[in-house]
């Protein structure tokens, strides 16, 4: 599949799903469900690898989690995120998205507005996600952006720009929902909104929030399952039965036969 068949969805006003996995198992659970791309974000290393900034995701963290994503589904379209610092010039940039191909990933994505990096992408033959709005490899503190009606056309003008670039999908992360409105009138390209309203062509949400398996809640989220507490609950009641003799049961084992244990106790006797 190709990104041309979002962009007939766009023209058809069919919204598509996107949904972060990091993993084999998750991946083929989404394929499962329906998803329609699965995005391995550089959200990786805050989410699942217990770092503290998504600055510390390395080239190799992306492309170990990619391929593993792949294997658990092989047919979904998949988008993967550059980390931080691996697209500073054209050329860095298409050596690390020729990475990320060879991991697995069929579309590459980046934050910020630069367009002759989408351009040097797409002269190459790689699919290209752009990502405006809150960047979190570029800022610190993680607010809402375009929220002054001179940030706004800013971002409307980058979006713009990208989309003439050539770039195939746009996330729009944090922006106010009229701005997402007009931004996603305006382009060819697909948008794939996360806390930017219900009018982005697509929506992106990181599988551990809508599962609750994370520590905080985000306004733009919504919890499907609670599966954070779920498991805690199931470690608890194992941690227990362990304890107290409850388990293993015998189901859970097997036994010698009788002639082989009466031969092995002579052998040790
Ligand atoms: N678990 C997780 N979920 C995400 O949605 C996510 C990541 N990680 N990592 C990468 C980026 C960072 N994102 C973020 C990070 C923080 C806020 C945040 O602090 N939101 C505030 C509202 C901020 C405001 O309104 O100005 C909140 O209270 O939810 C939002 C999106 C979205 N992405
Ligand atoms: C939140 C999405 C858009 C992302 O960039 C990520 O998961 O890293
Ligand atoms: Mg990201």
């Amino acid at each position: 599949m190709a990104a041309g068949h979002f962009v007939e969805m766009k023209k058809r006003g069919e919204k598509f799903v996107v949904l972060t996995a990091y993993d084999a198992p998750t991946a083929r659970l989404e394929a499962e469900a329906g998803v329609d791309i699965i995005m391995v974000g550089d959200s990786v290393g805050t989410n699942v690898l217990g770092y503290a900034s998504e600055r510390e995701v390395t080239l190799d963290d992306m492309a170990h989690h990619i391929a593993a994503v792949r294997r658990g589904a092989p047919g979904v379209y998949l988008i993967g995120d550059l980390p931080y610092a691996t697209y500073d010039s054209e050329a860095q940039a298409l050596a690390s998205a020729a990475r990320l191909a060879q991991a697995g990933a069929d579309c590459v994505k980046f934050e910020g507005a630069q367009p002759d990096i989408v351009r040097a992408l797409k002269r190459e033959g790689y699919e290209v996600c752009c990502h405006i709005g809150l960047e979190s490899q570029h800022q610190e503190g993680k607010r809402r952006q375009g929220k002054t009606a001179e940030a706004a056309a800013k971002l409307l003008a980058d979006a713009l720009a990208l989309d003439a670039a050539g770039a195939d999908f746009l996330v729009l992360e944090l922006i106010p929902r009229e701005l997402a409105a007009k931004i996603t009138e305006r382009l060819r390209a697909p948008t794939i909104g996360i806390g930017a309203g219900a009018d982005c062509d697509a929506q992106v949400l990181v599988v551990h929030d809508l599962a609750a398996l994370g520590t905080r809640d985000f306004k733009h989220n919504r919890r499907y399952v609670e599966l954070g507490a779920a498991l805690r609950a199931a470690v608890a009641a194992y941690a227990r039965d362990v304890r107290e003799g409850r388990f293993p049961a015998e189901e859970n084992g097997f036994s010698l036969e009788a002639a082989e244990l009466a031969a092995l106790e002579k052998i040790i006797a």
